[in-house]
């Protein structure tokens, strides 16, 4: 057991803690509607997952993470103070950027302000498809879901800073403070325990492989026949355990596991959506803007030798270069849409992962104008690493001939702030926990020279990182 407090906020904070709170409190009595007031403290340094733990007891259900692979910003968040979730599911996007500007418009910050990944933050993401009726499966997270947190730890290049965040209506008094602080006692109060009762898997079963096979073989068909180019098609297993899963110690295990993906989840109701996903969708920090392009596969060898000699394959190999390129041009052009300038690399380098390599071109540009994180997502998602080539009729065929209910996996996850950062992965190397069952899922670019079996094989590399953070059977 570890405490995770040893830190003391000033009194001094206190007093202008209070003092912005009664501003806000005065905002929303003048306005005559909601204001979010918002306080970020530097604290010492505290680890992030032990936050999240330390939050279990009260905000289970209500908890996020977020690891990028830089470690430059960790975010631990806990309890919601808002949550935004639109229905205009066409114009999902923009509607949630609508409801995220409302809020923040009329904000009431104190404390330290400007620092990237603090302050008002919206975390959260989007199911890969608005059209695919949502089944039960997915019930608890709809097509969009995302969280302003009450409580949040954010790790910003080896800072650690607190973010407490209150809604404040017209009819609130300055009470509200007074729960707010002891909610937040307690919290930093908490003991750390990621708890001994380790889940067990007692049933590991692939969904209909041999189906999904038959359905690769009818795609490459189709492909050959077709202006169809490319077709992103997944696969699911399901994992059933003793025990029910704890979210923080299946991040833990991502985290040492994983060290070259994004590590993230988010809870809602008594599910976890949780992964350790290598692609960056879009980072944006100033007018700096960052993606990814990460297609074309192969395994990872057992010694240097044979691991340098895949990768040597896999760069020259026809069929993952071309499956790599689609990528490139499409993220590109996006790109090129709303920046004065773009860096692309001519020729794809390896991005290595434990358990898997892949083709790898980082994409950098510099937006000509403001441009948000959520027109950027809109223009990008999904691309043909994910979806297909073309975009409107992948994504069609997709819904049409993949068995499974893909949800949020292989969507955007992240985060965006208040002063126009942010950044959202490409929720890939997942799983859909449920108490004491799991959904992974993991997917592959079906192209013309694709064979099912390839392919199949594939898939199986990919879904070893969830596999091995909860415990399952690598067939190693
Ligand atoms: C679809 C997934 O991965 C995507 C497909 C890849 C491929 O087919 O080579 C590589 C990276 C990802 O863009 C997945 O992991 O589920
Ligand atoms: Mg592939």
């Amino acid at each position: 057991m570890e405490r995770i407090g040893g830190f003391f906020l000033a009194i001094s904070h206190e007093t202008e803690l209070i003092e912005g709170l009664k501003a806000a409190l005065d905002e929303a009595k003048r306005k005559k509607h909601k204001i979010l007031f918002s306080e970020v403290v530097e604290v010492d340094n505290i680890s992030p997952l032990s936050f999240y733990q330390v939050g279990r007891e009260q905000y289970i259900g209500e908890r996020f993470f977020w690891q990028d692979p830089n470690k430059d910003i960790i975010i631990a968040g806990l309890g919601k103070v808002e949550k935004i979730q639109v229905s205009a599911a066409d114009s999902r996007f923009m509607e949630v950027e609508a409801s995220w500007t409302a809020l923040i418009e009329n904000a009431v910050k104190t404390g330290i302000l400007e620092k990237e990944g603090t302050g008002p933050l919206l975390f959260g993401g989007f199911s890969f498809d608005h059209n695919k009726s949502n089944s039960l499966l997915w019930d608890q997270f709809g097509d969009n879901l995302f969280y302003i947190p009450a409580f949040m730890l954010s790790i910003v290049k080896g800072q650690a800073y607190l973010t407490t965040n209150l809604i404040c209506s017209p009819e609130d008094h300055v009470q509200l403070f007074i729960k707010m602080i002891n909610e937040r006692d307690t919290l930093l109060s908490g003991s750390v325990n990621f708890g001994n009762g380790h889940h067990e898997i007692i049933e590991q079963r692939e969904i209909a492989p041999e189906h999904w096979k038959y359905t690769v073989a009818n795609t490459i068909e189709e492909i050959k026949g077709t202006d169809l180019k490319k077709l992103v098609l997944a696969r699911e297993m399901r994992l059933i355990f003793n025990h029910s899963v704890l979210s923080e110690q299946v991040l833990q295990k991502l985290a040492v596991e994983q060290q070259t993906s994004f590590v993230f989840s988010l809870e809602t109701g008594s599910d976890c959506f949780i992964g350790a996903s290598p692609e960056r969708l879009i980072k944006k920090t100033g007018n700096e803007m960052f993606s990814t392009c990460l297609a074309g596969s192969i395994a990872r060898g057992k010694t240097k030798q044979e691991d340098d000699r895949l990768g040597y394959e896999l760069l020259h190999d026809q069929k993952n270069l071309v499956e790599h390129q689609y990528v490139v041009s499409m993220i590109g052009e996006a790109m090129k849409s709303v920046c004065s300038s773009v860096n692309i690399p001519k020729a794809p380098a390896l991005m290595k992962n434990r358990h898997i390599q892949h083709l790898y071109t980082p994409v950098k540009g510099m937006c000509n104008r403001f441009v948000s994180i959520f027109e950027m997502i809109e223009k990008l998602h999904p691309t043909p690493a994910l979806g297909g080539l073309p975009k409107e009729k992948a994504v069609r065929r997709i819904r049409e001939v993949e068995q499974l209910e893909r949800g949020f996996y292989s969507g955007p996850i992240g985060w965006t702030d208040s002063y126009g950062n942010g950044e959202f992965a490409v929720a890939i190397r997942s799983a859909l926990l449920q108490g004491k069952e799991a959904s992974l899922f993991a997917g592959c670019g079906i192209v013309e020279d694709s064979t099912p079996e390839g392919e199949y094989n594939e898939t199986s590399i990919k879904f070893k990182p969830m596999l091995s953070a909860l415990g399952g059977n690598l067939h190693e």
